[in-house]
């Protein structure tokens, strides 16, 4: 008998979910999940590590709500994987706020300490809180650990945390944070693997999905107190002219409520395209402002690599993941091809077929493509934290 994790990777446009046993050294995978929720009836698939499907469930769209998700998902594991201890549920958690930084067991006063960050991730964080209270509903017995996004940056220093606004906002938490944490620490993790001498390079990972940010390795990131800024995103625009939003209140006498929707649900590549969030759907479309919108994603992207190569004081790596980082040869191709001035020269055939390394041997930046594992990050934390509290209750 093993003992497992469930992790939960709940994200702005899809929620995640893989069962480690974490008997050995590193947690290994024994099957992983998705609730797909882009379709009218959303749809739970498990598939084996291996890739085989093992479980598939459509929900009506009336009871699609996560409770009953989970239920499921802890159904699933019980029947097919029932003879393992399930030891704890690991939850990706988008915000940790000036206080959590480290993986943390989630008590009834952590948990509302993590609700009252809502306003800094309204997109994210209900819906990575959503599943601790609907498991712990079912399962009180089960440990539930939250692992931070914003956790990788803690050190970040002034200048990169600091924004130009009075500095009593900053001693009061209004600083920059950055997110997707767990991508980057299990990338940053991996290119040491592939290349041994990364661990000490200038490196820039380009973290590209539905949500999307820039890691300037140990010092810079674009997203800040909120996961609005940086990149243009599926519904988010990322960076703006903050005078835009006093414009929007004073002359468009916009509420702030209208405001925040507008931010995180209606702009990005939905706003300017007007027809999807998902890159995949504006690369197959004809349409002008689909291109448009494409466009202005790589432009921004190779701007911000660009920015972060400045923070570094010179880039020798940059690293492709996400969604779109993993899967879009044409957005990868475009952004090495404004960032050619800097030395980047992307190997076509390398880059269409996305093996690990895409640029060419005469390009002044090793350029990688490197598949992100936000639930193995979130399974190693938890096996830590698991092996902490059984050496503290010895
Ligand atoms: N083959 C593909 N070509 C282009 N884009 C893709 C491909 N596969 C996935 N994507 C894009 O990746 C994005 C979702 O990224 P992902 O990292 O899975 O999202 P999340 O932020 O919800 O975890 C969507 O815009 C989707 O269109
Ligand atoms: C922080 C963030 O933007 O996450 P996601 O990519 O899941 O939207
Ligand atoms: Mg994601």
């Amino acid at each position: 008998m093993s003992d497992t994790v469930l992790v939960l990777n709940s994200g702005s446009s899809s929620i995640k979910f893989g069962l480690f046993d974490v008997s050995a050294a590193d947690p290994a995978l024994l099957c992983k999940g998705l609730l797909d929720e882009h379709e009218a009836k959303p749809r739970l698939v498990v598939k084996s590590a291996a890739g085989e499907d093992l479980f598939e469930k459509q929900r009506e769209a009336s009871d699609a709500d996560g409770g009953q998700l989970f239920a499921d998902v802890l159904a699933f594991v019980n029947a097919r994987f029932g003879e393992h201890r399930l030891r704890a549920i690991g939850h990706r958690i988008v915000h940790g706020g000036p206080d959590y930084f480290g993986p943390v067991e989630l008590t009834d006063d952590v948990y509302t300490k993590l609700e009252a960050l809502t306003p800094l991730a309204p997109l994210h964080q209900p819906r990575c809180l959503e599943p601790v209270r609907a498991i712990s509903a079912i399962r009180p017995d089960l440990t539930q650990i939250a692992c931070f996004d914003t956790a990788f940056h803690h050190d970040l220093a002034p200048p990169a945390r600091r924004f130009a606004i009075p500095r009593h906002y900053d001693e009061r938490g209004v600083r920059r944070y950055g997110f997707h944490g767990l991508s980057f620490e299990y990338v940053a993790g991996r290119l040491t693997e592939i290349a041994p001498e990364f661990g000490a390079k200038r490196t820039v990972i380009a973290h590209l999905g539905n949500g999307a940010s820039l890691c300037a390795l140990r010092v810079d990131t674009t997203m800040g107190l909120t996961p609005l800024d940086g990149l243009v995103m599926g519904t988010r625009g990322g960076t703006i002219d903050p005078g835009v939003l006093l414009y929007l209140q004073q002359h468009e006498r916009m509420s702030v409520e209208a405001v925040q929707h507008l931010l995180y649900h209606q702009s990005g590549l939905l706003g300017v395209s007007s027809i999807s969030s998902d890159m995949r759907t504006l690369l197959a479309s004809r349409e002008a402002a689909a291109r448009e919108a494409v466009d202005l994603f790589t432009f921004r992207a190779a701007q911000q690599i660009a920015v972060m190569a400045s923070s570094l004081g010179g880039l020798d790596g940059l690293v492709f993941t996400g969604g779109i980082g993993e899967h879009a040869g044409e957005i990868r191709a475009g952004i090495g091809e404004r960032l050619a001035w800097l030395g980047v020269r992307i190997d076509a055939a390398a880059n269409d077929a996305a093996r690990e390394r895409i640029s060419d041997g005469g390009s002044a930046i090793e350029v990688f493509v490197i598949p992100t594992n936000e639930e193995l990050a979130i399974a190693r934390h938890c096996a830590a934290v698991l092996r902490a509290m059984a050496s503290a209750s010895n």
